[in-house]
């Protein structure tokens, strides 16, 4: 069982330099997460979501504040924190089995790693698909496959970039359930980006609402539904009508809605 801890984002900001001009993208932003739980970030497009993913996992640096795991600052190592994008960015000329195993290569594989590996296949429902390749794979098997690689390590923190995005809405829909099931069993904190109103509903502890750039966080909605969550009950509706509210209060629509 790995040791789950705070993840603390402290007085976070980030400003880019495009050429001379420069660009303040997140502004002043703090969350704690508490271990085992699940976050979604949601807000209007290029606010920093993104961003502040990267900033998390090490690919960029934050301008000012501090990054916590635990209360001690971030190490970036692959069993604190695994990342999925909304591109599987897989190998195409390595098999589902070697994609996952790809970062764990410079390391002999010991009988329990192969146990590991096997039990990680088994957990995104791949057991029939281990040898095949990237191109044999539908859209939703692709995206398993790296969430089984962003796993293998055991991270304590698992960030998902607009994870199925790219996906139709059926196997989006199947995919959210299939990611409660493996949130539940492997007990990973868990902070997802999305732009899915009723996929945050569906899949969190909380619901983040980011304000336009530069971005801080304008509103925390708690969802307090019991699990698994029904998209058509009067609770999972109110709150869509809620989180609705404070997101298109952020971005100028040339036309009124109703929801
Ligand atoms: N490497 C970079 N250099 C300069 N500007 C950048 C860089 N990366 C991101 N930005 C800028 O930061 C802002 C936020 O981008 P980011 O991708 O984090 O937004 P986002 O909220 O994830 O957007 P979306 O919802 O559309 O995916 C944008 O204005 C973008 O142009």
């Amino acid at each position: 069982m790995k040791n789950l801890e705070k993840l603390s984002l402290l007085n976070i900001s980030k400003s880019f330099f495009i050429k001379d001009k420069k660009i303040d993208v997140l502004n002043d932003v703090n969350l704690d997460v508490s271990p085992g739980e699940f976050v979604s970030i949601i807000g209007p497009s290029g606010c920093g979501k993104s961003t502040l993913l990267k900033l998390i996992i090490g690919l960029s640096s934050q301008t000012a504040g501090s990054i916590l795991l635990g209360g001690h600052e971030l190490q970036y190592s692959t069993h604190d924190i695994g990342i999925v994008f909304q591109e599987a960015r897989l190998f195409p000329w390595l098999s589902v089995y070697k994609n996952i195993t790809f970062g764990l290569e410079n390391k002999q594989l010991s009988e329990d790693d192969k146990n590991d590996v096997q039990k990680h296949i088994k957990l995104v429902g791949l057991e029939s698909f281990a040898d095949a390749y990237p191109s044999q794979l539908s859209g939703g098997m692709q995206q398993r496959v790296s969430i089984a690689r962003a796993l293998i390590s055991h991270p304590k923190v698992l960030l998902l970039d607009e994870p199925f995005g790219a996906l139709d809405a059926i196997t989006r829909i199947h995919m959210q359930q299939e990611i409660t099931r493996i949130w539940q069993t492997e007990k990973s904190t868990i902070l997802l980006v999305t732009h899915d109103i009723d996929e945050a509903i569906f899949l969190s502890d909380r619901v983040i609402v980011m304000s336009n750039r530069p971005a801080t966080i304008k509103k925390i909605i708690p969802v307090e539904l019991p699990r698994p969550r029904d998209r058509n009950g009067y609770d999972f509706l109110l709150l869509r009508k809620k989180i609705y509210k404070e997101f298109f209060d952020e971005i100028e629509i040339p036309f009124s809605f109703n929801i």
